[in-house]
């Protein structure tokens, strides 16, 4: 390293608050590793409880996999566009409540596979013939059967195998479940719909756990503005450091060192790891020393998916008024299905969403061809389609920021491994969707456990430091708050 850049390189106690407020040098300090939904959640608990916070982003933005593009004059979501459990369970819906942002529920309550209701689908073959509607919901009821009895199948195996092995076998036992033709086809695209809920092909989600996360009640509901003003707010006054990419994380036994790549360090207290799951299995990222094994262990093991999207925007819209508009085909690989936007927002905007093995092939093309290849599946259902105006590709499994969409759990793998992320190391704690096992791939999942990593940390550094900002030897009886006594 030479002199110029060993001079440029600063050591800096988190943070450097310009209007710390009730904040001064003797608060607890905390970095915050990650700028997504669980980074942000951990970083303004913390603030708002004075600890000095100071949150690195390795991207030029904020948000993470929460990403509202407004290129198109209106507000498009390229990841997360819905809030799973549109209800007073949801940890978000204070907050979204608050902000007075519209929802529209595309589904109610039923299970994740059927979470959008039959009605407003329009399904068509290769050839541009509608299914017709009563067909869509007998394969649909159908595919419900072949579920259950893969729950036989969990039950009597005490090996995990994969859904799509499971399937096989029941079709094996049960050949009354077996479709052909049309009903095969549209078979095929209920799975293609399940692949794209766990972002990953059939042959690969472990049937002993696909079912284990828990749906909040309340249904499915569109973000119609977007999620970037829930974002906003609860970046709005931290110390955010974008374009901050870490490279090291080094933990002391009086707090933790982080570096960046550019070679400046950050010292604090503690940290709140919040990065994805993606970025922690590239290894990018050094521990010194190294994490726990049990810890490496849950990062290599657990799964990771890839979802895109590929937005379509029309001058005017062609397409019936459906919810989704899909495409039936001999296999899950060759169905498809576009996310009609218009529906929800009043903007022509279709949103094709390819997941795991069609998602990673179509991630090798350019954003043009990857656009074309979304508009010649539209054409092939619907022929008189014009071409797009304009067009968004996002590149979720192959952007160093996040290597993958969301996870999932694979074959013979357990669903402690969330839980497993999630468990601290020293002064080291980890938050983000990969982290919880009750809502793993989700919004409201990430978000929660920011809010619990941030009382993990505040927790254990109280035990260390002691709260200095509320400490008041003279109450008056008015202010006196109440100790909590348990009894066992
Ligand atoms: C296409 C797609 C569709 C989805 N749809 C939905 C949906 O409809 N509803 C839903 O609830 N969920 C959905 N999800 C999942 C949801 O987006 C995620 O679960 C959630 O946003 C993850 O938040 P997070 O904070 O854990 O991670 P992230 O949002 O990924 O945040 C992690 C942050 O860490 C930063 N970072 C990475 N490396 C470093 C580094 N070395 N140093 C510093 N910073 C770094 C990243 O830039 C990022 O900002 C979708 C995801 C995708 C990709």
């Amino acid at each position: 390293m030479d002199s110029q850049n060993k001079s440029n390189r600063q050591v800096q106690r988190a943070p450097c608050f310009s209007n710390v407020g009730r904040r001064n040098a003797a608060s607890p300090s905390v970095i915050v590793i990650g700028g997504g939904f669980a980074g942000l959640a951990a970083a303004r608990t913390l603030y708002d409880a004075s600890f000095q916070v100071v949150v690195l982003e390795s991207r030029d933005r904020i948000g993470g996999r929460v990403h509202t593009d407004y290129s198109f004059g209106f507000p498009v979501d390229l990841g997360a566009s819905w809030l799973h459990g549109v209800g007073n369970e949801n940890p978000l819906a204070p907050l979204i409540g608050k902000l007075g942002l519209p929802l529209y529920r595309t589904s109610g309550d039923n299970s994740v596979l059927y979470d959008h209701d039959l009605e407003s689908y329009g399904l068509f073959d290769m050839e541009g013939n509608q299914v017709p509607q009563d067909l869509v919901s007998k394969v649909g009821e159908t595919f419900e059967s072949i579920l259950k009895e893969t729950d036989l199948i969990r039950k009597e195996n005490s090996e995990d195998m994969s859904i799509g092995r499971a399937i096989s076998m029941v079709f094996e036992r049960r050949p009354d479940l077996r479709l052909n033709g049309l009903g095969h086809k549209v078979l095929q695209w209920y799975l293609c719909r399940m692949e794209g809920w766990f972002a990953a092909d059939a042959d690969t989600i472990s049937l002993k756990c696909w079912d284990q996360e828990e749906l909040l009640p309340g249904g499915h509901g569109l973000m119609v503005r977007g999620y970037k003003p829930v974002i906003n707010t609860l970046a709005k006054g931290l110390d955010i450091r974008l374009g901050h990419r870490v490279t090291e994380i080094a933990r002391r036994y009086n707090g933790v060192k982080v570096t960046v790549e550019d070679g400046s360090t950050f010292v604090a207290d503690a940290a709140i790891i919040a990065v994805p799951l993606g970025v922690l299995k590239s290894n990018c990222i050094k521990f010194e020393p190294r994490l726990p094994e049990w810890k490496e262990a849950a990062i290599k093991e657990l799964g990771v998916g890839i979802e895109n999207k590929i937005i379509l925007h029309f001058q005017d819209v062609f397409w019936p008024n459906v919810e989704f508009l899909g495409v039936v085909a001999e296999s899950s690989y060759e169905c498809s299905y576009f996310l009609n936007l218009h529906k929800a927002t009043g903007h022509p905007v279709l949103v094709y969403m390819p997941a795991g093995q069609l998602a990673r092939d179509i991630g090798e093309l350019s954003d043009e061809a990857a656009a074309n290849f979304a508009f010649t599946q539209l054409k092939r259902i619907l022929p008189n389609a014009t071409a797009p105006i304009q067009y968004l590709v996002s590149h979720w499994g192959s952007d160093i920021n996040s290597l993958g969409s969301y996870s999932y759990d694979t074959v013979g793998m357990p669903h402690d491994l969330y839980e497993k992320l999630r468990i601290p190391v020293d002064s080291l704690f980890f938050a983000g969707e990969a982290t919880s096992a009750d809502y793993p791939g989700s919004v409201h999942g990430a978000y929660s456990t920011g809010l619990l990593a941030a009382e993990d940390c505040r927790m254990r550094v109280l035990e260390r430091h002691g709260e200095l900002d509320i400490f008041q030897p003279a109450m008056d009886e008015e202010t006196l708050i109440p100790i909590l006594i348990s009894r066992m």
